[in-house]
């Protein structure tokens, strides 16, 4: 179904709801610019590291494309585990693995509150920036501690500037971007109310430090176009 939640006027803030999860797969392709190629990135570097049984983690899987995608591209058994607490995002998850007969485990459960053992692997693309600062430290450090000695962690976040100027202009890039994507000025101005404080973003440099500060002895960017970026880490 085509996204069209913010062309009414709406006021309260944004939420993984039964109207955002019914057009979600449409606004991620239309929100967030290389969504596809980033995903493709995510399963190209995870199959690098798997190996028969290995478990995978996905954080706030929404309807669990990533994983069903690294299902399908996996010549080897995956113990895949998503995770999300929108039960409307999850009963879409829910269906689409039934119909594409990829087997995958998906807990109902807030990620701050869950334990992630045996990891080999974490993926949590566009997510940490819906968790609150302080708490996002502490999430950090549970996968540092969930992950075994030589686990990744591969996670996607729309980013900020620290220079003013640059950051107007990425901003802006972004909104024309939108643009080209279909969505009204209204709409994209309507979201963005919406998402205001309760999408968090970092800089880049903001969320390497909160990787190393974790422990993780290497962080790097993979894959970036102007405010949404892919970073691996590794334990
Ligand atoms: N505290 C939380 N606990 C559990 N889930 C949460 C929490 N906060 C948010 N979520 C869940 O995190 C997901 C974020 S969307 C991820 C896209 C996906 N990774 C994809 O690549 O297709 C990104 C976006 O909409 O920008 C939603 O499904 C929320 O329910
Ligand atoms: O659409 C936006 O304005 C964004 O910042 C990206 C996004 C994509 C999907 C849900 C929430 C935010």
């Amino acid at each position: 179904m085509v996204d069209k939640i913010f062309e009414k006027s709406i006021k309260k803030q944004f939420e993984f709801d039964e109207d955002v999860a019914s057009v979600f797969d449409d606004m991620l392709n239309r929100s967030i610019p290389f969504y596809k190629q980033m995903q493709e990135l995510t399963i190209n570097f995870a199959l690098n590291y798997l190996k028969e049984a290995d478990t995978v983690y996905d954080l706030g899987c929404s309807t669990a494309s990533t994983l069903i995608e690294l299902g399908k591209q996996s010549n080897v058994d995956l113990n895949l585990v998503g995770i999300d607490n929108s039960s409307a995002m999850l009963s879409r998850a829910s269906k689409k693995c039934k119909a594409f007969g990829i087997d995958i485990k998906l807990k109902n459960e807030d990620l701050l509150d869950t334990s992630y053992d045996n990891a080999k692997l974490v993926i949590s693309n566009y997510t940490l920036q819906f968790i609150r600062p302080l708490q996002r430290e502490k999430l950090i450090k549970k996968i540092y501690d969930s992950l075994k000695d030589d686990g990744i962690f591969i996670f996607s976040e729309k980013v900020i500037s620290s220079n003013k100027v640059l950051n107007k202009q990425c901003i802006d890039t972004y909104y024309d971007f939108k643009k080209k994507q279909g969505y009204s000025e209204f709409e994209i101005s309507q979201k963005r109310e919406a998402l205001e404080n309760v999408l968090i973003p970092y800089t880049d440099d903001e969320n390497k430090k909160m990787i190393l500060d974790a422990g993780f002895s290497h962080c790097e960017v993979l894959f970036k176009w102007v405010n949404f970026a892919t970073f691996i880490a590794i334990k």
